[in-house]
This record gives C-alpha cells, structure tokens and sequence, in this order.
C-alpha cells in the first residue's frame, strides 16, 4: 500500500511538480532479462543541478540516455516543462535536451561549423557574430576557424558546450563530462558548467564518479544502485551518509 500523504504533503508535492522542468515517471528500461533502469521519479526545477552517482553498471549513463529519447523507456515517461516527451517531436527534443559526453564527439571541419551544425539542421544558420559570441561565453574567443583535431581535450569540451548552447536547451544533461581531462581542465569546466545554468536557468542533469565534484557542482544529488534510484536529497547529506 502507498503511505497516504497529507494536505501539507501533497500541496508540497503538487508545488514541486508545478515548477518541475524535467521530471521523470516510473522511468524503466529492459534489455532483453536485465534491467537497466528500473521505477525511476525525480523532478528536477530550472536552473537546479542534480548529479547522479553510484557503482559501476548501476545504470546512471542508461538513465540519462533516456532523458533525451537517445534509449525508449519501456515503461514510464518523461516530462519536459509538463509535457510529455513522447509528443515532443525528436528533433525539437534533441534541441531542447542537449547532451554532452565524458569526450566531445565533435566532425571534421573548423569549430565555427561544429557550432553552427543544430542550428543549421532546422535552416536557422547562425550569424558569424552569435557564433563568436558562443566561443566568448565558453572561453574560447577566436576560435572559430580553428580545425577541432588541433584543439585539447579541454577545449574540445568547450567546443562540444558551445555547441549544444547554440541550440538554446531547456535542460543540459551531462554524462561524466570532465573525466578525460586533466585537473586544470576539469575546475575551469566546472566554473562554466556552473556559469552557464545559473544565467540561462537551465536544468541539468551530471552524471559523475567523482563525488568532490557532485558536492562542487550540483545542489542535490541522487545515488543509483542496481538500476534503481537509491537515495536523493541535498549532495552533502546524502554523499556522507554513503
Ligand atoms: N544496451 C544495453 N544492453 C544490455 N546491457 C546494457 C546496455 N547498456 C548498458 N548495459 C549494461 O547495463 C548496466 C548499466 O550500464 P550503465 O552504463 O548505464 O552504468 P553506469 O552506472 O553508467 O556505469 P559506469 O559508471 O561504469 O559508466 C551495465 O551492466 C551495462 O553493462
């Protein structure tokens, strides 16, 4: 049986879905016998970071491919600013999702055409201007001609930034994105990552093993185990009660 909720209880929760940006329901998915992600409801506010942690195989890079439709859930849903995302078309969804994984997966060419790549697909081919723009915001001013094989790591996830920006996401959804690179590069991601929620007041969602940086960066942070969400609550309680 479900514990009842009282008045106060279900006021608060009703208030925390009205302000919800990405909110997940019951969100599973199977692969064959085994479960990747099993019964999974968070919601997460604008301009709000929930990191996501735990073992290993405990389904946190599942769980984020289902935020953005890259895996079908098999059971449940997500929400985006309450609606559904399964009426959302694919294209609007990536646009509004965007993700950013631990090495940037970025095309030959020059940055300004990685860049201007989402924008382009929908016909909008940004100006030079807002492109230069773009590389300034994410500390990379000049950059647009340069070719991505001659760019660092570092840079190359700045560029992989600015490129899911131009597109104007609602909620960023970042899977270990410093990992691979070394410790200077990581605190200077970490300031923009930082940076660029707070102003644009996205939503974002990081997945990290590195808990020094889920207690940096995100105000809450939920533990996954077994592909079930284990714990949830502010980064500082629930990392030291772990
Ligand atoms: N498409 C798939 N089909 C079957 N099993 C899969 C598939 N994708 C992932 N898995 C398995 O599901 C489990 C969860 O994987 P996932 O990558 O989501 O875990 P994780 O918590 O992100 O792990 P890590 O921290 O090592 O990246 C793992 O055991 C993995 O081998």
């Amino acid at each position: 049986m479900l514990p009842r909720e009282t008045p106060d209880r279900a006021a608060a929760s009703i208030a925390g879905r009205a302000t919800a940006a990405l909110e997940t329901r019951q969100l599973s998915r199977k692969s064959g016998d085994r479960i990747l992600v099993h019964d999974v409801s968070v919601a997460v506010t604008a301009g709000e970071i929930l990191a996501v942690v735990g073992p290993s195989g405990a389904g946190k890079s599942s769980f984020l491919r289902l935020l953005n439709r890259l895996d079908e859930p098999t059971s449940g849903t997500v929400l985006l600013k309450s609606t559904d995302y399964r009426s959302i078309a694919p294209q609007d969804l990536r646009r509004r999702v965007g993700m950013v994984m631990q090495t940037a997966y970025l095309f030959p060419g020059t940055v300004a055409d990685n860049i201007a790549f989402g924008p382009r697909q929908r016909g909008e081919a940004p100006a030079p201007d807002r492109i230069a723009a773009l590389l300034e915001r994410v500390g990379l001013p000049g950059f647009s001609d340069r070719h991505v094989s001659n760019l660092s790591g570092g840079e190359a996830q700045r560029v992989a930034l600015a490129r899911t920006l131009a597109n104007e996401p609602d909620a960023l959804l970042l899977d270990e994105p410093t990992s691979a690179l070394d410790e200077a590069s990581v605190r200077g991601i970490e300031e923009l990552i930082l940076g660029i929620v707070g102003e644009r007041r996205m939503t974002c969602v990081i997945v990290t093993h590195n808990r020094t940086q889920a207690m940096r960066l995100a105000g809450r942070t939920m533990v996954m185990e077994a592909g079930r969400l284990a714990a949830i609550g502010p980064t500082r309680e629930v990392l030291h009660a772990g």
